[in-house]
């Protein structure tokens, strides 16, 4: 059995057609699946309506008081139970969880270094038996970006963290894909041509790349987890369009697939 972690970015979600369109083609993905939301853009604009400017230093949010209370607010409320409403109303039995629920995500409030995060989480442990039980039950279990200490303190952690982490958690009892689904068609060596995709990526040409500011802000901490969640045994890992997903779903080339092995970008 193949398990596949779906993670959707909130520049696909702020869009409810490109979102419908999308939940469409995760209803037809083959398989168990898990889907795992982001938010950013929503959590943005929320807390710019409500004075409270969004902080980002490459693609993570500096998370105070204020903005952990929006960001759970958008993220575990909002969000999640607009996703889960919209696939019950095509025929999906998903389930709504934040970290917190069901203790799925531990996580530990990140040190202070050269940067205070605020209250941003580093997870350390997901419930696997928990996700198993769902996916058993033939349901899909919508995650959203907020995590728990265990200690009663919600923290903030980025989605692509948690899909990352969750495919790795699995991986170790099973095979597990890993799919990225963003608003661009994978990872691009001119941010504004989406005719310019890197087909395949490895640590080289991605560390290269970084240094030429061709990768920046929220691809960041996406190809970082991309990145560990191949060392840490999925099987395979797909960043590209959401409209794209089925094509990825059949192995269709579409997108950036993530390698290990090295090889010569020019
Ligand atoms: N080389 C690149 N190729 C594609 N996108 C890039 C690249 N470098 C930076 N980006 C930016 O990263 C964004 C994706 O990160 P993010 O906004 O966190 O995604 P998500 O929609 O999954 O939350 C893209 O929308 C784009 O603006
Ligand atoms: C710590 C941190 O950065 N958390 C992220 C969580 C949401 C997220 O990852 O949303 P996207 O997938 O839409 O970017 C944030 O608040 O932006």
């Amino acid at each position: 059995m193949t398990i596949s972690v779906i993670k959707i970015g909130g520049n696909v979600i702020d869009y409810p057609e490109k979102l419908a369109e999308f939940l469409v083609q995760l209803a037809h993905f083959p398989g168990p699946k898990i889907l795992v939301h982001g938010g950013g853009i929503m959590a943005s604009k929320f807390g710019e309506s409500l004075g409270v400017m969004p902080k980002m230093i490459d693609g993570r949010r500096i998370t105070d008081a204020d903005t952990l209370d929006i960001v759970t607010m958008v993220y575990a409320g909002l969000i999640n139970k607009d996703i889960v409403a919209k696939l019950q109303a095509i025929g999906i039995n998903a389930l709504g969880l934040s970290g917190a629920d069901g203790n799925l995500i531990r996580s530990k409030k990140r040190g202070v270094g050269k940067i205070d995060y605020g209250y941003v989480g580093d997870i350390q442990e997901v419930n696997t038996a928990l996700l198993s039980l769902l996916l058993e039950n033939d349901m899909i279990p919508v995650i959203s970006a907020i995590t728990h200490d265990q200690q009663g303190q919600l923290l903030n952690t980025n989605a692509d963290g948690i899909a990352s982490h969750i495919a790795t958690s699995l991986a170790k009892k099973h095979k597990v894909n890993l799919y990225f689904c963003f608003n661009k068609p994978g990872v691009l060596l001119e941010e504004h041509d989406d005719f310019s995709i890197v087909p395949l990526i490895n640590e080289d040409i991605y560390e290269e790349l970084k240094q030429e500011s061709v990768i920046h802000s929220g691809m960041i901490p996406k190809l970082d987890n991309a990145f560990a969640a191949l060392q840490m045994g999925v099987n395979h890992v797909w960043i590209g369009k959401a409209e794209n997903l089925s094509l990825a779903a059949k192995g269709k080339l579409s997108g950036t697939i993530i390698e290990n092995h090295r090889y010569d970008l020019y």
